[in-house]
């Protein structure tokens, strides 16, 4: 089974080209004011409309309330929601009655213990993103997390590795862990928020182990 690939961050036609002309499955936008890849909803959407089928458009959104949920995925019309906050087990399960779109849910792990908490969110997202813990952000920092936390780990859903991931390192990355999915957005930038369409190319292809 090849290995899933998320680019995340994208923000403008030419890197998502890229990513997908590269082999990427899913492409993701962020909305998230405070981030240097942050989007409005409706620069998001028509980013969005050049997603060919076979690719899944991620909408990455913090904390969103209600309004704001609402509002974006009527807008942009995701595939997927990346929930990258604090958003319980119930808000995802809610969500996906009433949207009966993909919830995603971002976990810092930092330790044994955080690890240990990916399990509360089985039956209520579709898949977790391991990711570092936040830290000037609440993702895409490009930190790295120890992936040795990972060693016989069993994954209780569908999952993904973030965090520093670059085009030297995922391939060591995946086969250290097993990844099913890997997610980068630092790690294929020129300066935060500038994506590379070459890095993005040698990112994918390093992914084909
Ligand atoms: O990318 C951002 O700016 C961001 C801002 C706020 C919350 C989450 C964010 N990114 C989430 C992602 O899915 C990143 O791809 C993930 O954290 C890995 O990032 P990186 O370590 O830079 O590869």
């Amino acid at each position: 089974m090849p290995t899933l690939v998320k680019i995340c961050g994208i923000s403008t036609s030419e890197t998502l080209a890229a990513a997908i002309r590269s082999g990427a499955s899913h492409v993701g936008f962020v909305h998230f004011a405070k981030s240097p890849r942050h989007l409005a909803l409706g620069a998001i959407a028509m980013l969005r409309r050049q997603v060919p089928d076979h690719v899944k458009a991620v909408l990455l959104l913090v904390n969103p309330d209600a309004p704001l949920l609402d509002e974006a995925v009527r807008i942009v019309a995701p595939d997927v929601v990346q929930f990258h906050g604090g958003e319980s087990p119930e808000t995802l399960v809610r969500f996906r009655a009433e949207t009966g779109i993909e919830a995603w849910r971002a976990m810092a792990v930092k330790d044994a213990p955080s690890l240990a908490e990916v399990a509360a969110f089985r039956g209520a997202a579709d898949r977790v993103l391991l990711d570092a813990p936040a830290s000037a952000l609440p993702g895409g920092n490009g930190t790295r997390f120890d992936w040795s936390l990972l060693a016989g780990w069993q994954a209780p859903l569908a999952w993904g590795l973030a965090g520093g991931l670059t085009p030297a390192n995922v391939a060591e990355a995946i086969r250290l862990t097993g990844a099913p999915l890997v997610d980068t957005s630092s790690g294929v930038e020129r300066s935060p928020g500038i994506k590379d369409v070459d890095k993005i190319a040698a990112f994918c292809k390093a992914t084909r182990i």
